[in-house]
């Protein structure tokens, strides 16, 4: 498979979270924009969120967490906020991913509310729309690992700011470190979520915890982040429910979930037919790229175009897009495929 035919290709990306998007070149800009200098210690931590994780595999993803704090840092007043939301959407765009859902967790500080983190961000997808020829849907976060009063107070938000921009919001994720607390204390608010009729897009197995990832593939959701631990029962439960997988291989290896490419889940995925989707989950964090995921996959499972014409298919099918949206974005797929077939 050739790279450039992967890198010019429209492409969509279902999970990505946003302050694990802020690529390295970002953080910098950003870093000069907000404080008008970077510090050597600055750029010195910068540094480490490229390099690969060491440790046993518990450790690995712990410090994968700890890497969000420092992001958090520089989106915790309203113009850092601001400015990196459109510095990742610029550099998806720039991959030529035309339709991105992104996720991000709500945060409340002494600079914005929840309600208004939000808005921030609902008000940047609006302006990168025809900046950056994108269309960005939200998707909101609940952080597992802030119990379930945030939680309520989040899906209350996320329905109200859906009601307000209905061709925005789309749906919820639950994220957080998939170690700390437990799916059963988000049922309740997930549920609220569903009724109001926001779509579900929750990270499940991504950890080995069966008996959770059973009780969250029985309350139903549309997504399934990761997948990575799922029983072969469970992957045909998820074929059942028309789940989709969003697969994030480069983010599973360097958390240290999976122990190789070639032994990622994909394969399993893909050659049993189940429905999956390649997505970058942190590309800042994890120094990737959609078009490199799926280059990627290609040369590990000896993917073909045919085979990348269908993910791109699976990717448009689960999007959270209207009807409308996803034909367009369908038309425009066909035509690369048809206007590329040499290459
Ligand atoms: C690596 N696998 C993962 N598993 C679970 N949750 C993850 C994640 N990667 C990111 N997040 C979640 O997304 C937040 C960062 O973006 P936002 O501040 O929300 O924009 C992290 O703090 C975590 O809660
Ligand atoms: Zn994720």
């Amino acid at each position: 498979m050739d790279l450039s035919f992967l890198k010019t290709m429209p492409k969509v990306e279902l999970h990505a979270h946003l302050n694990g998007s802020l690529k390295m070149d970002s953080i910098q800009e950003l870093g000069m924009e907000l404080y008008g200098d970077n510090s050597d210690e600055f750029l010195r931590e910068i540094k480490h969120f490229v390099e690969f994780a060491s440790g046993n595999d518990e450790d690995k993803l712990n410090k994968c967490f700890q890497k969000f704090q420092f992001m958090h840092k520089l989106t915790a007043t309203k113009e850092g906020l601001e400015l990196a939301t459109e510095k990742v959407i610029r550099d998806f765009a720039s991959d030529n991913v035309f339709y991105l859902e992104l996720r991000t967790t709500p945060k409340a500080n002494s600079n914005m509310s929840r309600r208004q983190y939000i808005e921030i961000i609902l008000h940047t997808l609006e302006d990168c729309h025809k900046k950056y020829d994108i269309i960005v849907k939200l998707l909101v976060s609940i952080d597992r690992s802030q119990g379930h009063q945030v939680a309520e107070e989040i899906i209350d938000l996320a329905i109200e700011m859906r009601n307000k921009y209905p061709s925005l919001v789309k749906g919820i994720d639950l994220s957080g470190n998939p170690a700390i607390g437990c799916f059963e204390d988000f049922v309740e608010s997930l549920q609220k979520a569903k009724n109001a009729g926001l779509k579900l897009a929750l990270h499940c197995a991504e950890i080995d915890n069966e008996m959770e990832t059973q009780e969250m593939l029985d309350f139903n959701f549309d997504r399934c982040g990761h997948g990575t631990f799922l029983t072969s029962q469970q992957v045909e439960q998820c074929k059942k429910q028309l789940i989709t997988i969003e697969c994030c291989l480069t983010s599973n290896v360097k958390c240290g979930t999976v122990k190789g490419y070639d032994l990622h889940h994909f394969k399993y995925l893909f050659e049993n037919k189940v429905k999956a989707v390649i997505c970058t989950d942190d590309c800042g964090v994890f120094d990737s790229t959609l078009t490199e995921e799926l280059l990627i996959a290609c040369r590990t499972y000896g993917l073909n175009k045919e085979h990348v014409y269908g993910l791109s298919k699976n990717a448009i099918e689960a999007s959270f897009a209207s009807k409308e949206e996803k034909q367009v974005m369908l038309k425009r797929t066909d035509e690369y495929f048809k206007d590329n077939q040499d290459i």
